[in-house]
């Protein structure tokens, strides 16, 4: 069997530069890197798509939140829509290439998404994570029922550091989305080289 996928998704606080320089070095080892960048104009995110290309991340793994333009305009691989984006059957059925995904939190947003046609779900926030303070996380078990009743690849996200990969890989998930494990740590290549041996590892035992 493969290995499972792992997304890494942009902070929203970075630098482009220092994110670009950041997507240069780990583009080789990962499954897709997601611009989730709410406060930036389409302008500014095209802008920062530039700066990731220079660095030689290529499209086919880069994924934007909401901005189906952008996507298009861009070649992107793929849009990930947001409850306020536009819906994802109509997307799907005039972009048939673009890889569509979106963000679910329960086993109901799961299914529906799937009837949408999604091509893949992040569900989270599987462990406490510094995202969403306050608000509880959902856990292994959530992540089991969604994983176990839908066909669509369920992402795991919220909380993610390499030594629990291999407990929510065994709970279903086809990878693992993470932002500060990578990001914001001292040296994100040698962190996603960590998250990538357990991905390894554990879809061995699937
Ligand atoms: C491009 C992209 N990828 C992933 C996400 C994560 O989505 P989501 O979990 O919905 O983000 P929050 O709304 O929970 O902050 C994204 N937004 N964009
Ligand atoms: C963007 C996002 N969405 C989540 C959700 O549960 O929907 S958790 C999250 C942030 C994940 O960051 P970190 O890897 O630093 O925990
Ligand atoms: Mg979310």
């Amino acid at each position: 069997m493969g290995k499972g996928e792992l997304h890494i998704v942009s902070t929203g606080n970075q630098r482009p530069e220092k994110l670009a320089e950041i997507a240069g070095d780990i583009h080789p080892y990962i499954t897709a890197l997601h611009i989730r960048e709410k406060h930036k104009t389409a302008k500014e995110i095209y802008q920062l798509i530039e700066l990731l290309l220079d660095s030689q991340v290529p499209a086919s793994k880069i994924i934007v939140n909401d901005r189906l333009d952008v996507a298009h305009v861009m070649k992107l691989c793929g849009v990930h829509l947001a409850y306020h984006s536009l819906p994802i059957g109509p997307v799907k059925e005039n972009f048939p290439d673009l890889r569509v995904g979106c963000s679910v939190h329960s086993l109901e947003e799961a299914i529906s998404a799937q009837k949408q046609g999604a091509d893949y779900a992040f569900f989270g926030h599987v462990f406490p994570t510094q995202s969403k303070p306050g608000s509880a996380p959902r856990g292994v078990e959530q992540l089991r029922s969604v994983s176990s009743s839908v066909s669509m690849p369920v992402i795991a996200i919220g909380g993610i550091k390499p030594g629990n990969v291999n407990e929510v890989m065994e709970a279903g998930a086809k990878g693992v989305a993470v932002m500060s494990g990578v990001l914001e740590a001292n040296q994100p290549l040698g962190k996603v080289k960590e998250y990538v041996s357990r991905l390894s590892i554990s879809n061995k035992f699937r």
